[in-house]
């Protein structure tokens, strides 16, 4: 409680507030107590009012409570009042025995064991310590109750007394018993009185003294004691405490009669007494019932505020019950804090042990570190001993360098006059290099004059050779597994095939025959050609011989190469190569654009740069392909067109610049493709087919201020089979028709230039037709006539070698250059002389 007065102000203001009925029902009891002690004072008794029921009636009077005021006042006029008959009363009882209120005042006196009890609780609630706040109610109702108490006791000892009166004999006994108790106890409110006033005078007599010297006579006989009666006697003594007589004799009858008129004599007084005593009470009854009804209304103003003040305890308690949640969630919260800082302590301590240990390690480490570091240092120290040693050894050897150095130095002076002697050579040497360089630039001018030369001197013997030239080539008798030609896997057996001559420009056939007369003969069919390849010549032995046409390309001249022979006799082997080929197999094709990068890049030194532009199609059934377009390509039309400046082009064809050898290879790839789905589609086209590699040649010399242009045809064409050897039939027919007709035509053409007539027909097939310009009198033609070494192919090979005689035969004039402007030829000198010619 303390606690909460300290804490709480509005919990303060409320016990305060609590407090102040209890001061109030201090002194309402303070008034009943005054009123008892009235009552007795009004029965004769000599009463000592504790000084402390009278100070709630001051203090009353000092509280603003009216009702306490009033009381107050009307009991002090009581009080006046039964004084002034208390001592009405109280003379004759000076001289006899006790006042009939006597209880009450003994009770208020008496220890616990009393048998009233209202005044013991008047008394417990006067002296006892202030109640606890919540229970502010209860003393308050006590003392209403004690009050009542009171109030009661004095009713029933009234009531005791007017039935004594009007009983008999019997009721006598109650009655004188009470009054002997009453005598008794005036007796000791006597002595006590007495002790009162002599503890007023300054005597040192205790007021608790008195009960003992009232409840404990002496036990021998006292003077003033006085024994009435006999038997009867001794209760009257006992109950009236009459001085105790010597017992009577029983004979005495005189002295008897007169002890029991002295007794009646008492008792007629004592009754009399009574009866006044008994209209005081009654008195003291109204009074007390107003008081009782004063202080019934004082109870409920007491109550409605104990109400008040119960409410107002409720909202304290809740207040209170708030402040305890209040307290237990700060309660809470705090034990929270609590945890987490003692979490957070022991992470902390963690964290600090982990460092420690870390910096233990460290320590360790460093100290580990130190004790390398301090090795070091010795075996530095050591170093440094055998240092200095090696400096005072180095530093005579300086010494020695010294010397060394001034001898270097006379040597450097030395070679430096040998430099300058040199310097001077090197300016004479570079004079002469000087003099040398434009030696050398006029021998570059020379070997370019030797270029041109060179290049007329070998279409001289191109010329000489013949413009138009046959080289054989036999294939060498396959196995099996080496080719997919029926025709070469039917047979293997060969033909008697001789090369008589050692230049290798012969061939021999034979043929044993029987004779009419049954003889055995054997016939020869010798040919001779420029060249004979035998079976086992290589593609690079051809090429070989070909070479010089395709510099002459280079050089500005229309080059024509065909291969001519039945199929399966080499012709696409000899000009494209096998399929897949290797370096060693590659064809006359790539032999040619390979050689003519080569050339160009060389011939780039003496100031020639060359343009290149390919064109591959095929002729099938008088009908142009572009080898080189998209294969599906089926349905365009190509025609060939000759401009007035000789150049015959090909309408929609696809041409390709070829810069690099790489591009030659991809185009050649991509015409074998087409050729190759040409003939899935078309039965082996490859055969039934003429094709044309066409490469142009541009070439300017910004030195000489030349210029050629020069183009390389090469012909992979049909097979030259007869129809009455191939039985074809249908299609097939047809194809075959158109091969010889246009193979036949190339005769035609070639043996009308031979002969130098009017007309050459070119335009009797679409194979003369493009090759105008690369037949006749500008050009330079070369075909290889293929032919199969199998007895099988013998009648085929003798047409396709008779047909390469033919030609062979041909002379088909001087092949000239074209749009050449060479200052050579300007000057008249060897090139226009032969140009002439
Ligand atoms: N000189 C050679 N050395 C090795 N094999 C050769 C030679 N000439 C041709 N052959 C082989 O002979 C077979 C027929 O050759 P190729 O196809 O070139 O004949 P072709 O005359 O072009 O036939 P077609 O007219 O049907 O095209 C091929 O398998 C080829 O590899």
């Amino acid at each position: 409680m303390e606690n909460n007065e300290t804490k709480n102000p509005e919990l303060n203001r409320s016990i305060s507030k609590l407090r102040q009925p209890t001061t109030f029902a201090r002194s309402a009891s303070s008034t009943a107590i005054s009123a008892a002690v009235a009552v007795a004072k009004a029965a004769g008794e000599q009463v000592d009012i504790p000084s402390e029921p009278k100070r709630p009636l001051s203090s009353s009077t000092n509280n603003n409570h009216g009702t306490s005021t009033v009381l107050g006042v009307k009991r002090e006029a009581e009080q006046r009042a039964i004084n002034k008959r208390a001592k009405v009363v109280h003379e004759p009882e000076k001289k006899t025995v006790g006042a009939p209120s006597r209880p009450l005042v003994t009770t208020t006196r008496a220890p616990p064991a009393t048998r009233t009890g209202a005044t013991v609780s008047t008394r417990s609630t006067a002296t006892a310590p202030k109640p606890p706040v919540g229970r502010v109610n209860r003393p308050t109702t006590t003392t209403v109750s004690t009050t009542r108490s009171s109030v009661a006791a004095q009713r029933s000892t009234n009531m005791t007394s007017t039935a004594q009166r009007r009983a008999g004999t019997p009721a006598t006994t109650s009655s004188a018993r009470t009054t002997t108790t009453s005598s008794r106890t005036v007796t000791s409110s006597r002595t006590t009185s007495t002790s009162s006033r002599a503890s007023s005078r300054g005597s040192s007599v205790q007021p608790q003294s008195a009960p003992e010297t009232a409840s404990a006579p002496p036990s021998g006989s006292t003077p003033s004691s006085t024994t009435i009666g006999g038997a009867s006697g001794g209760d009257l003594d006992t109950v009236f405490e009459l001085p105790k007589k010597k017992k009577r004799p029983a004979w005495d009858t005189k002295g008897r009669l007169e002890d029991m008129e002295e007794l009646t004599s008492i008792m007629r007084q004592h009754l009399q007494t009574s009866n006044s005593n008994q209209s005081e009470m009654k008195n003291m009854l109204a009074s007390s019932e107003s008081k009782i009804a004063e202080l019934e209304t004082f109870r409920k103003s007491l109550e409605s505020k104990v109400q008040v003040k119960e409410t107002e305890n409720q909202d304290i308690l809740r207040k209170m019950q708030n402040v305890e949640h209040d307290l237990q969630l700060t309660a809470r919260r705090h034990e929270d804090e609590i945890r987490s800082l003692k979490s957070q302590h022991s992470m902390e301590v963690e964290q600090l042990k982990m460092t420690q240990a870390r910096l233990k390690e460290e320590t360790e480490r460093i100290e580990a570190k130190l004790k390398a570091t301090n090795l070091q240092l010795e075996q530095q120290q050591m170093d440094n001993v055998q240092l200095r040693a090696t400096i005072s050894t180095q530093s005579s050897n300086c010494l020695a360098l010294e010397s060394d150095n001034r001898a270097l130095k006379m040597k450097i002076e030395r070679t430096e006059n040998t430099l300058a002697q040199r310097e001077a050579t090197i300016e004479d040497l570079e004079k002469q290099l000087a003099a040398s360089q434009a030696t050398v630039q006029d021998l570059e001018q020379k070997i370019r004059n030797e270029e041109t030369i060179r290049r007329r001197l070998h279409n001289t013997i191109q010329e000489l050779k013949g413009n138009i030239r046959v080289f054989c080539r036999v294939r060498p008798i396959l196995s099996p597994s080496d080719t997919t030609s029926p025709t070469s896997k039917a047979e293997t057996t060969s033909a008697v095939i001789r090369y008589p001559d050692q230049e290798g420009r012969e061939i021999e056939f034979s043929q044993a025959s029987e004779t009419i007369t049954g003889t055995q003969v054997s016939k020869t069919y010798p040919f001779t050609f420029d060249k004979v390849f035998q079976p086992a010549s290589t593609q690079e032995d051809v090429f070989e011989e070909i070479s010089q046409l395709v510099q002459s390309a280079l050089d500005g001249y229309n080059v024509c190469i065909f291969a001519y022979g039945q199929t399966g006799s080499g012709k696409t082997f000899t000009m494209e190569g096998p399929p897949n080929a290797g370096d060693k197999d590659i064809g006359m094709i790539p032999r040619s654009v390979m050689q003519v990068y080569e050339n160009a890049k060389r011939l780039e030194d003496k100031g020639w740069k060359y343009t290149m532009e390919g064109q591959y199609v095929e002729i099938y059934n008088e009908t142009i392909n572009d080898l080189l377009g998209n294969p599906g390509d089926t349905g365009k039309k190509y025609e060939i067109r000759h401009g007035p400046s000789g150049k015959t082009t090909i309408t929609d064809i696809t041409t390709t610049v070829l810069t690099t050898p790489a591009k030659v290879e991809a185009l050649l790839k991509k015409a074998a493709q087409n050729r190759a789905f040409a003939s899935t589609n078309m039965n082996e086209r490859s055969s039934r087919s003429h094709c044309v590699f066409t490469l142009r040649l541009s070439g300017t010399n910004s030195i000489t201020d030349e210029s050629s242009e020069g183009i390389l045809n090469l012909i992979d064409l049909a097979g030259s089979e007869r129809l009455s050897q191939s039985g074809a039939t249908g299609d097939r027919l047809r194809e075959t028709q158109a091969i010889n007709k246009s193979l036949s035509c190339l005769g035609d053409v070639i043996q009308a230039i031979s002969n130098k007539d009017s007309h050459v027909p070119y335009r009797n097939s679409k194979l003369t037709y493009l090759l105008q310009h690369s037949l006749g009198g500008n050009s330079k033609t070369l075909m290889f006539v293929n032919i199969s070494p199998l007895l099988s192919n013998f009648n085929e090979t003798l047409c396709s070698l008779r047909f390469a005689t033919k030609v062979n035969a041909c002379t088909i004039g001087t092949a000239t250059k074209r749009a050449v402007k060479s200052s050579a030829a300007s000057n008249g000198t060897l090139g226009s002389s032969i140009s002439s010619s």
